[in-house]
């Protein structure tokens, strides 16, 4: 007997957490090493690692800041195509906002830092896009 398959499972998604920060209109954003678009800082948590741990750790490696502890707090989980992966792949993207001490400079992997408003909209990944669309409707950011 043949069995239909309907093609190859769906790719699970890549579960990432996110810092949110907005400073005077615009939001900072990071770009890799090698990577064409701005992600959020941030990546994926370590085994057993709370969002809140993750999150601290991604953004002192990236961005050189320490987040203060018990400001993190949920802003948004965004569902959206991953970049640089193939074709299907989804990122669900938990995003925090945080206070911080320290200045935020590009760190290791972190070839360009930058702050961003609604008209570089296409130099993001569609997730950034879809933070910086919602802080701008609240008018937080230009
Ligand atoms: N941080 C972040 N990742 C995003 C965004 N949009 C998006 O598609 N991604 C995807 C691509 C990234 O490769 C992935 C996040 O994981 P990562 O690869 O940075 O993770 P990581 O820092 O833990 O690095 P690694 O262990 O894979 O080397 O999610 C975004 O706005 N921010």
């Amino acid at each position: 007997m043949r069995t239909s398959t309907p093609g190859p499972p769906p790719a699970p998604a890549i579960d990432a957490i996110a810092w949110v920060h907005v400073r005077d209109g615009s939001l900072l954003c990071v770009r890799t090493r090698g990577v064409d678009l701005f992600y959020l800082p941030g990546g994926k948590r370590e085994p057993g690692e709370s969002d809140e741990s993750a999150v601290a750790r991604e953004v002192s490696e990236e961005v050189g800041v320490a987040l203060r502890a018990g400001t993190i707090r949920p802003f948004a989980v965004v569902d959206e195509a991953a970049h640089n992966y193939p074709e299907g792949t989804r990122v669900r993207l938990s995003c925090y906002t945080a206070d911080h001490e320290g200045d935020p400079v590009p760190a290791n992997e972190i070839e360009e830092m930058a702050w961003l408003g609604s008209a570089d909209r296409d130099r993001c990944a569609p997730a950034v896009q879809r933070i910086l669309d919602a802080l701008h409707l609240r008018g937080e950011v230009r």
